[in-house]
């Protein structure tokens, strides 16, 4: 009871509304039960597939074997990322000076020194450079090799050939002082970019962190990195404090209902097209499935290259096998727990979408616009995949807020009080109704005239507080908690 009144009053600090009433522990159990839940890659429920693929992922993110760094939180992480970081930069950095310098060394020598050597031989007369031997030169040449004068004129030769030889040299191949300076502006650069990241950094993120780093992970080059698009910055953040809320990412909720119903309204212009669906209709060589599949397949390969699973709330639905970035992703600060990275419900959204979704909102028929058709999936899968899997960053703030109300149900693994206490019912109820007058607003026939039909709408209203009620709320509360019972994990 008292754990409901504390809850009560953070809830209404929280959205400074008034929380009309608190979620029964029995529907707390329902949502819970749902099947989307096996389908999270959990410790328990995690398929061997999954698990490599976590894995795979971790890896990619630089999160290592790391159990270890996994878990650790704040300071204490980024600690160790800091020392982890600063040994390979170390290693890598001390290789390349070690390469470029030794390089450069080994071309003094032949050049340089080399050539010294073979004069030498040749006239006998060491430290004398060639035109001061013709025979005007001697008898100077005679005092110099005899006697007093020799110093100074060594001096003034070492002086002239640092000047007109070695330095001009060091300039053109950029050996200087300068190289160790950039090695060490570059360390610096990473340690304090790492300073809002809660978490450890990815790889990715510590090589390419220095706008001067030019290579991505896997080796490819970038010229400028500033001319390559960076998928995607966290949109959540707080714009004054650039900080994550919970008012800033139900904010950014707000934003993606327009993105969900705008999609729909577009996948509605075309009929049920069940062609598109057939994966005995498509004969492309090397690929078995539908024109769907292969469209969200094929589009995610080349949306994995441009960074976009960089993000934990991007998940893909196709996971195995996808390629590496190619460019540089952009550097968000890691928020989330690693566990984030590895909550991927998509085989859930996927059936709901075609299994009880598609069938309320589109006509039966066959326009024969297939290609059009998936395309409008695709952007519709996309959207309410992002929007469930947002629920990783729900969490992380419900968390922060209110840890000593989330760490003992944590370590009880206790799923339905964890549903329970971050389950805001009159939150939910004002969701139903503004996507509904959403689809309202957006779905209207817009005319100049006054023969416009305003109830005539492109997207049965209905069928949203239906959508978010039944699927796209559970669903995000369903990561939540996911997220939330791995979050401390060491
Ligand atoms: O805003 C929150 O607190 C959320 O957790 C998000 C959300 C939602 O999916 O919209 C989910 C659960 C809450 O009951 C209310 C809303």
């Amino acid at each position: 009871m008292e754990e409901e009144k504390k809850k009560g009053r953070r809830s209404r600090e929280e959205e400074g509304k008034t929380e009309t009433g608190r979620r029964e522990e029995g529907e707390g159990k329902k949502i819970a039960h749902l099947s989307v839940v096996s389908a999270i890659p959990s410790k328990a429920h995690q398929s061997k597939e999954q698990n490599e693929k976590g894995k795979r992922r971790k890896r990619r993110r630089g999160e290592g074997e790391g159990k270890k760094e996994m878990g650790r939180r704040w300071e204490g992480d980024r600690k160790e990322t800091g020392g982890r970081r600063r040994e390979e930069g170390d290693g890598k950095e001390t290789g390349r000076r070690r390469e470029e310098g030794g390089g450069k060394k080994e071309n003094g020598r032949t050049g340089e020194e080399g050539e010294g050597k073979k004069e030498k031989g040749r006239r006998g007369l060491p430290g004398l450079p060639l035109q001061l031997r013709s025979s005007k030169y001697l008898p100077l040449c005679n005092r110099v090799l005899s006697g007093k004068e020799q110093p100074l004129l060594i001096k003034s030769l070492v002086w002239c050939f640092f000047v007109f030889v070695t330095a001009p040299y060091m300039a053109t191949t950029g050996a200087s002082s300068d190289e160790s300076a950039r090695f060490t502006k570059n360390e610096t650069l990473v340690e304090t970019s790492d300073e809002s990241a809660r978490f450890t950094k990815n790889e990715t993120l510590v090589e390419t962190s220095d706008e001067s780093a030019r290579f991505t992970k896997n080796g490819t080059f970038i010229e400028n990195s500033d001319d390559y698009p960076r998928f995607m910055k966290n949109e959540t953040l707080d714009s004054s404090t650039n900080k994550l809320t919970l008012e800033s990412i139900r904010q950014y909720l707000i934003e993606l209902e327009d993105t969900i119903i705008f999609n729909l309204i577009e996948r509605a212009k075309f009929p049920l097209n069940s062609p598109t669906y057939d994966e005995s209709s498509l004969k492309i060589p090397g690929f078995s499935g539908s024109l769907v599949q292969y469209i969200v397949k094929e589009t995610e390969v080349l949306q994995a290259k441009v960074g976009r699973y960089e993000s934990p709330e991007e998940q893909p639905f196709f996971p195995d096998d996808l390629p590496e970035p190619v460019v540089i992703p952009y550097n968000n600060p890691q928020e989330l727990h690693p566990v984030g990275a590895t909550i991927n419900i998509n085989e859930t959204i996927w059936k709901m979408y075609f299994g009880q979704l598609l069938p309320l909102f589109v006509a039966e028929g066959d326009d024969g616009n297939y290609g059009s058709t998936a395309v409008c999936d695709l952007n519709c899968l996309q959207a309410l995949s992002r929007r469930i899997h947002y629920g990783k960053y729900v969490a992380e703030v419900k968390y922060r807020d209110a840890r000593q109300d989330y760490v003992p149900l944590i370590h009880a693994q206790d799923r339905d009080a964890l549903m329970k206490l971050l389950t805001f019912e009159s939150v939910e109820e004002m969701v139903k109704r503004r996507v509904e007058k959403k689809a309202m607003v957006f779905g209207q026939d817009v005319s100049l005239d006054d023969k416009g039909n305003n109830w005539k709408y492109k997207i049965d209203p209905s069928i949203l507080p239906r959508l978010y009620g039944e699927w796209v709320m559970p669903l995000t509360k369903d990561v939540e908690v996911e997220y939330l019972l791995w979050c401390l994990e060491k």
